[in-house]
């Protein structure tokens, strides 16, 4: 019988709750739970989700103690494992991250170029926050933490708690591998998984490229993966691809451009954002960007069925929908607890695992994750235009810890000013004057 886990979900109220709350009751054979406990810091938002998942709990498994909370203490107390996915701002403030680049016509996005970083300074002190009360109240817990932008956060926890239980994750490369099999499927017929590969990569969060990507019987994938790449990025024939909505389709299909960029690699998509930013931002438009197409998609979706549920008094015929994202966070969380050594992507300190790039960068790249945690792989040397791509934006991300540590007006300057997004000082001075009103109830004053 395996030792039961107690987890507590951190942003209770996010989009992707409902759907890890799923996976978690879908794998209790492999990673038994003996209580959920949602956290948040918005009451409303998160009891909306929260009574509907109650619902589905007790319909699916009574035998799981289930509460929901905006007290700490009540959270963060008796837990093994934090999963944190808080959106600090709220979609009206990643409104704002993507909004005013695209004013001064510089790529307006989530994690990628001055709205990231704008982004990443009111993450920093909420993520520490939550890193405090488990330091208090469960010093033994892990945080797994999906809370964007994880570059900037992973570089802040590094400097501000160093040796803390947190694990950084992106679901983007698990995502990507998921497509990588409906390319296979649609080139030569062959039904495989994520799982049935093996891969090697390497970079920074949302900003690196696969090396290898074999099956276990170690015949190399990347041929088929490349001739379609090269024709119609991940753009595939799976209901999955079908039903994104247009601009991750837009994503999806230009990393053919990013791939001819370097063809002995495969990209990770995000990369258009900086080798492409004048594509961006002519497909941008100003006044409806992604976060208006999330809160009329995802959230309206989401929070419609957690209603549904609520008002019928059953999850039957509203099932919440639990994908690579969920199954992720679980394969890591079951990793730690049972000490399998499962290979997965992670975001940690290169302490010279790729040898020829800085030892304290946060990279991402693969790790085997047992009960101490994950033991990073080597890479070895990096060639010179991922090196020259990653040196500039690992400094960019540093800067950004660097401005909230120190309240600098100038290295938050810096950093938006160095980012490959960005034209010029003159456009970084005017897009990080607009952030700093938009952000006055968020960041530290900068002076
Ligand atoms: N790392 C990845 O690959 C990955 C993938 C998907 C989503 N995400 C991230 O997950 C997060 C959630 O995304 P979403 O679209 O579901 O957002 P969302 O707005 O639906 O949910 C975020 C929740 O966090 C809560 N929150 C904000 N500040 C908080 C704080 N200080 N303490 C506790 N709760 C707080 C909000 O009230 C909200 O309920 C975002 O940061 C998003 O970028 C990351
Ligand atoms: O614009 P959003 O909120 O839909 O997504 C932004 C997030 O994008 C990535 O996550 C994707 C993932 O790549 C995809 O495969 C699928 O699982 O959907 C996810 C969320 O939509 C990225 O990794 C995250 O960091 C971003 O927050
Ligand atoms: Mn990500």
């Amino acid at each position: 019988m395996r030792e039961k886990s107690a987890i507590c979900i951190a942003g209770g109220g996010s989009t992707f709750t409902p759907g890890i709350v799923l996976m978690l009751v879908e794998n209790q054979d492999r990673f038994p739970i003996s209580k959920i406990t949602l956290y948040d810091n918005n009451a409303e938002r998160q009891d909306k989700l929260a009574e509907a998942c109650a619902i589905m709990l007790k319909e699916k498994a009574p035998e799981i103690e289930f509460n929901w909370t905006t007290d700490p203490e009540t959270a963060f107390t008796g837990i093994d494992f934090v999963m944190a996915h808080i959106r600090v701002g709220l979609y009206a403030m990643r409104e704002m991250d993507e909004k005013i680049p695209l004013k001064y016509g510089v790529v307006g996005q989530e994690t990628c170029g001055p709205g990231g970083m704008a982004y990443g300074m009111r993450s920093i002190g909420p993520v520490i926050e939550i890193l405090d009360y488990m330091e208090k109240y469960s010093p033994n817990a892990w945080m797994l933490n999906y809370s964007n932008p994880a570059a900037i956060v992973a570089e802040a926890t590094r400097r501000l708690r160093p040796g803390h239980r947190i694990i950084n994750i992106c679901d983007m490369p698990v995502g990507l591998e998921t497509n990588m099999c409906s390319i296979i499927k649609d080139e030569t017929g062959r039904e495989l998984t994520r799982k049935d590969m093996e891969i090697r990569y390497y970079g920074l969060n949302h900003f690196g490229w696969w090396t290898q990507v074999q099956d276990k019987e170690g015949n190399d994938l990347m041929p088929i993966l490349k001739k379609h790449i090269s024709e119609m990025g991940y753009a595939n024939n799976s209901p999955e691809f079908q039903h994104r909505d247009p601009s991750w389709v837009e994503t999806y299909t230009k990393a053919k451009d990013v791939y001819a960029l370097d063809p002995e690699t495969i990209p990770n998509t995000y990369l258009k954002y900086y080798l492409y930013p004048d594509f961006v931002v002519e497909h941008s438009d100003p006044n409806y960007t992604r976060a208006n197409e999330v809160m009329d998609g995802r959230e309206k979706t989401v929070f419609g069925q957690a209603k549904a549920i609520v008002e019928n008094g059953t999850s039957k015929g509203n099932e919440f929908a639990a994908g690579v994202h969920a199954s992720f966070i679980v394969d890591l969380a079951c990793a730690l607890k049972f000490n399998t050594h499962e290979r997965m992507l992670l975001i940690v300190p290169n302490e010279g695992a790729i040898e020829n790039f800085d030892p304290t960068a946060m990279v991402e790249i693969p790790c085997l994750v047992g009960s101490n945690g994950p033991e990073p792989l080597k890479i070895g040397e990096i060639p010179t235009f991922q090196r020259g791509l990653m040196t500039e934006q690992v400094c960019v991300e540093k800067l950004v810890v660097e401005a909230w540590i120190e309240h600098s007006y100038q290295k938050m300057w810096q950093a938006i000013t160095l980012s490959k997004t960005v034209p010029s000082g003159k456009v970084a001075k005017q897009i990080l004057d607009d952030l700093i009103e938009a952000n006055k109830d968020f960041w530290p004053e900068l002076k």
